[in-house]
C-alpha cells in the first residue's frame, strides 16, 4: 500500500510554535506537527528544513546589491567567509533533534537555483545545498526532496551539482520533484487569417503530449549514472493530458514520490474533493509501485465537503480501484504469485544441463492454468485421433509427473485405450516418477530413465507431450530435444506443442537497467534475464511510424514447428548439425514518444494442439490462458558504455536478433539502430510558416500548496505544421522519406559469453 504523508508548511510550523497554556509536552513545533498528522491518519510529514531567515540572509549574501552601494564590500566580505565555512544560525532550520527527522521527509530549500542562468548564483546555491545536506545528514534524514530544475539551459549544471553532492552522504535517498507533464503549453495559433490580422490566440492543446520534463529528469539521471539513491519526487500539480501513454514513461522510473496540493483536486457534484479523469487514470496505473503521496493544502478549506480527510481517502479509493494493486492483492494471478519479484533479475534456468531441484518442480506446478491447457490439449489430440487400436502417448522430460497424470485423467475422459511411456534424465525426479508409478499410475505407465536425444523407446508413439518452453519459447533449448524425440514420434504423430513464437518489444526501465550493471562483469549486461516486469514502459507503438515500414508495438521473432521433418539426419535419426536451429530476425519499431532504452523485453506464444495454447504476450496472454504462472517475460539488457541509447518521439528502432548455435551450446546475440525520418531533401518546417511557439503557464499557488512546480520552456518538433500545407504533404509522402541514423548499440552476447549449454 502507498504510504501517505502530509506537507507541513512554515506557517503551520510558525502557528504550532505559538505558547499554547495547556500545553506542557514540550514538543517542538515538528514533533507536534507529527502528533497532529498520526491523529489524523497520516504516515508522516513532510517540511522544509530552513526556514525564511536562512532564506533572507542567503539573498543578502549571495545577492549581489545595487553596484556603488556602500554595504557591498562588507557583504562580500561576509559572503566569502560564509563560503568559506558554511554554517546555519540557530534559528534558521525547522528542525534540531534526531527524532525531528525520524519519518519525516525533508525539503531543501526549494529557492536554491543549482540552474540559475548567473553562475556565481548557482555557486552559491551549490554550497548551501551541500550545507542542508551535511546539517540533514547530522540529523539522520533518510530521504530528502531536492529544489526543482527551473532552468533547461543550465540542466546540465544543477545535474553536476546533484552529482557531486550524492557522494558526499552515503545513504540518503535524494529526490529531484519534477512536474509531471508541462501541460500549458499554449500554441499561438498562426491558423487562421483572423488571427494573422488581430494576432495569434492561445489554445490549450493536450493532443501534442510533452516529454520536455521527462528530458530534463534523463538528462540529470544520466548525469548522475542512474544513481539509486537518486529518485523522483513527480507533481502533480499541473493538468494532465487524456492520453496515458507520455505519461508511462514515469512508471519506468524511481517514482518514489507523488506531489498532490488540495488544488489539484476539482469538487465533484456534491463539493467533494475528486481528481480529473486524466490523474485518476494515472494514479491508477503508478499505484502499482507504491509510491509516498504527499498531500499539500489539504486543511485550506478549498473545497466545501469532506474536510482534511476527504482527500487522502479519495487517493486511497483510487488505490483500491487500481487494476494493478487489485490483482497483486487477488489470489491466483501472476501479480499476486510474483510478489517480491517484480523487476528481480533471475538467471534463466538450463533443464538440459542441471539437473532441477524438487522445489522447483513444486513452484512449476503451482501453475493451474499451464496444466489445464495441456489436459485440453491431450484431450484434443485424443479427441480427434481417428485410428482404432491402442494410442501411445510419450511425455518427454516429465519432472516430477503432471503431465503424466493429467495425460492419464485426459485418457480417461476420452474413454480410449491408451499406454503412456516417460521419459525423464533427472535422476532425482526419477525417483519420484517411480514412487507415482507405484501408488498412482500402474501400469498405464512405463518409465524410461535417460536423455530424449538418445534413449531407446521401445515403440514409436502417437502422440508426444513435453513442456520444455523457456519465456522466449526455445531459450531452453526445447527445439534441440525434441529433434532427438522425433525418433520415436511416428511420421502421422502429433507433438504438444505444435509449435512455439518468440516476441519482442523495447523496453525503459531505470531499475532493470540498474540492476543488470549492478555486476560489473561483461557477462551480466549480456545476460537474458527472466523477470517479472514492473516498473517499464515499452517504448514502441502500433503503426508504421513515419517511414511507414515499422511493424506493430510487439513484434514477432520467429518461430518452430513440431513435428519438424527438415533437418538431415544420421543413421541414428539424429540431426547432422544444429544448423536448421539457427534464427536471426531484423525488427523495426515506432517510437512515438521519446525514452531511454534500456532493454527487450522477450515472450513467447506456443499452440498445444488445436486452439488450445500458452501465451506471455502481454496483448494476448488473458485470452490464450490467463493467469498463467509460470513463465515471465525475458529481458534483454542493453549495456551502455556511457549511457543508454536515448530515442527522440518518432524515431525508429531497428532491432536485430540471432539464435546461433555450435556443438555445445545455443545462445542469442543482439544488436539495435536507431533513426530518424526525415521528408527527403525538404526542410522539416516550411520556411513561410513561424516557429512553433509554445510558453509557460504557472499554475497560481493555493495558500498552503507546495510552491507550483516550475514549468520548462520546450521546443518540440511539431507533429503538424502550421503552414498552408496540408499534413499529408508535410509528412506522410513515405516513398521520399530517408532515414537518418542517430545512434546503435554495440553487438550483444557475441559468441555466446551467455549461453545455454548441453548439446
Ligand atoms: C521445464 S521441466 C518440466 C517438467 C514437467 N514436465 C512439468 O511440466 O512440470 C523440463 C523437464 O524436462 C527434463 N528434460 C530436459 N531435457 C531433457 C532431455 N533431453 N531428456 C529428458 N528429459 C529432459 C528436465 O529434467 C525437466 O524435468
Amino acid at each position: 500500500m502507498a504510504a501517505f504523508v502530509t506537507h507541513v508548511t512554515l506557517d503551520h510550523l510558525d502557528r504550532f510554535a505559538q505558547p499554547d497554556a495547556e500545553d506542557l509536552s514540550g514538543k517542538t513545533p515538528s514533533q507536534k506537527a507529527t502528533t497532529q498528522a498520526r491523529s489524523k491518519g497520516y504516515d508522516g510529514i513532510c517540511l522544509p528544513l530552513t526556514n525564511d531567515k536562512w532564506k533572507a540572509r542567503w539573498r543578502e549574501l549571495c545577492l549581489l546589491p545595487a553596484e556603488g552601494s556602500p554595504a557591498a564590500e562588507a557583504l562580500e566580505q561576509s559572503a566569502e567567509n560564509w563560503r568559506s565555512r558554511p554554517v546555519f544560525l540557530g534559528d534558521e532550520v525547522t528542525i534540531t533533534r534526531l527524532d525531528e527527522a525520524e519519518n519525516s521527509i525533508i525539503l531543501f530549500s526549494d529557492w536554491l537555483e543549482l540552474d540559475a542562468t548567473d553562475a556565481w548564483v548557482r555557486h552559491d546555491a551549490e554550497i548551501a545545498l551541500q550545507q542542508e545536506l551535511a546539517y540533514a545528514s547530522y540529523l539522520n534524514v533518510h530521504t530528502a526532496i531536492l529544489p526543482p530544475p527551473h532552468n533547461r539551459e543550465h540542466v546540465a549544471s544543477y545535474a553536476r551539482a546533484i552529482n557531486s553532492v550524492l557522494s558526499t552522504v552515503p545513504y540518503m535517498q535524494l529526490s529531484v520533484r519534477m512536474p509531471i507533464y508541462d501541460p500549458s503549453m499554449i500554441h499561438l495559433d498562426y491558423g487562421s487569417p483572423k488571427n494573422a490580422t488581430n494576432g495569434p490566440s492561445t489554445k490549450l492543446v493536450d493532443d501534442h503530449p510533452s516529454i520536455a520534463t521527462w528530458e530534463m529528469w534523463d538528462t540529470i539521471r544520466c548525469i548522475c549514472d542512474y544513481h539509486p539513491r537518486l529518485t523522483l519526487a513527480l507533481d502533480l500539480t499541473p493538468p494532465l493530458p487524456t492520453s496515458l501513454d507520455v505519461l508511462r514513461q514515469w512508471v519506468a522510473e524511481p517514482t518514489r514520490h507523488l506531489c498532490l496540493p488540495a488544488s489539484t483536486f476539482i469538487p465533484n457534484a456534491k463539493g467533494y474533493p475528486v481528481l480529473p479523469k486524466s490523474t485518476q487514470s494515472f494514479i491508477r496505473e503508478i499505484m502499482k509501485l507504491q509510491p509516498v503521496v504527499i498531500l499539500s493544502g489539504t486543511d485550506a478549506g478549498l473545497h466545501s465537503k469532506g474536510g482534511e480527510a476527504a482527500y487522502s481517502q479519495y487517493v486511497r479509493h483510487l488505490e483500491k480501484a487500481s487494476p494493478a494493486v487489485k490483482a497483486m492483492q487477488t489470489e491466483g494471478t501472476v501479480e499476486h504469485f510474483a510478489q517480491g519479484y517484480q523487476d528481480y533479475l533471475q538467471a534463466p534456468l538450463q533443464p538440459l544441463m542441471d539437473n532441477l531441484q524438487s522445489i522447483t518442480y513444486q513452484t512449476f506446478e503451482q501453475d493451474p492454468v499451464k496444466y489445464k491447457q495441456y489436459e485440453e490439449a491431450v484431450f484434443l489430440a485424443l479427441s480427434k485421433w481417428s485410428k482404432s487400436g491402442r494410442i501411445t502417448l510419450c511425455v518427454a522430460g516429465a519432472g516430477r509427473g503432471p503431465l503424466v497424470a493429467l495425460s492419464l485423467n485426459a485418457i480417461k475422459r476420452t474413454n480410449k485405450e491408451c499406454f503412456v511411456y516417460v521419459v525423464e534424465k533427472n535422476p532425482n525426479a526419477f525417483v519420484t516418477l517411480q514412487e507415482r508409478k507405484q501408488n498412482e499410475w500402474g501400469d498405464k505407465v512405463q518409465l524410461l530413465f535417460g536423455d530424449m536425444r538418445t534413449i531407446h523407446v521401445p515403440e514409436q508413439v502417437d502422440i508426444l507431450v513435453s513442456e520444455l518452453l523457456g519465456s522466449f519459447g526455445d531459450n531452453e533449448l526445447s527445439p534441440e530435444c525434441l529433434d532427438g524425440a522425433m525418433r520415436f514420434l511416428k511420421p502421422d504423430g502429433i507433438s504438444i506443442p505444435a509449435s512455439y513464437t518468440a516476441y519482442l518489444a523495447p523496453i525503459s526501465s531505470s531499475k532493470l537497467y540498474n540492476e543488470a550493471r549492478a555486476s560489473k562483469d561483461d557477462k551480466s549486461l549480456e545476460t537474458p534475464y527472466v523477470v517479472m516486469l514492473q516498473s517499464i514502459k515499452i517504448l514502441s507503438g502500433d503503426g508504421g511510424g513515419l517511414s511507414g515500414k515499422c511493424g506493430p508495438q510487439i513484434q514477432e521473432c520467429w518461430d518452430f514447428e513440431h513435428p519438424r521433418r527438415d533437418a538431415v539426419v544420421n543413421s541414428q535419426g539424429l540431426p547432422v548439425t544444429n544448423s536448421h536451429n539457427t534464427r536471426a530476425a531484423k525488427l523495426t519499431f515506432h517510437v512515438p514518444h521519446g525514452g531511454a532504452l534500456h532493454g527487450l523485453a522477450g515472450y513467447f506464444e506456443a499452440v498445444l494442439y488445436g486452439n488450445v495454447g500458452l501465451s506471455i504476450h502481454p496483448q494476448r496472454m488473458d485470452k490464450i490462458s490467463k493467469d498463467m504462472l509460470s513463465w515471465f517475460p525475458l529481458f534483454f539488457p542493453f549495456k551502455a558504455r556511457y549511457e543508454p541509447l536515448y530515442l527522440p518521439s518518432k524515431s525508429e528502432l531497428q532491432v536485430t536478433i540471432w539464435r546461433l548455435t555450435n556443438q555445445r551450446q545455443v545462445w542469442y546475440e543482439w544488436y539495435a539502430e536507431a533513426f530518424l525520418a526525415l521528408p527527403d531533401g525538404s526542410p522539416l518546417v516550411s520556411a513561410t510558416s513561424p516557429p512553433p511557439r509554445r510558453i509557460s503557464l504557472r499554475v497560481p499557488t493555493q495558500p498552503g500548496a507546495i510552491e507550483a512546480s516550475p514549468f520548462i520552456d520546450n521546443v518540440e518538433i511539431p507533429e503538424t505544421p502550421r503552414s498552408g500545407r496540408s499534413e499529408s504533404d508535410f509528412i506522410f509522402d513515405c516513398a521520399s522519406m530517408r532515414l537518418v541514423k542517430i545512434g546503435q548499440t554495440t553487438l550483444h552476447n557475441p559468441g555466446g559469453r551467455s549461453s545455454w549449454i548441453g548439446l
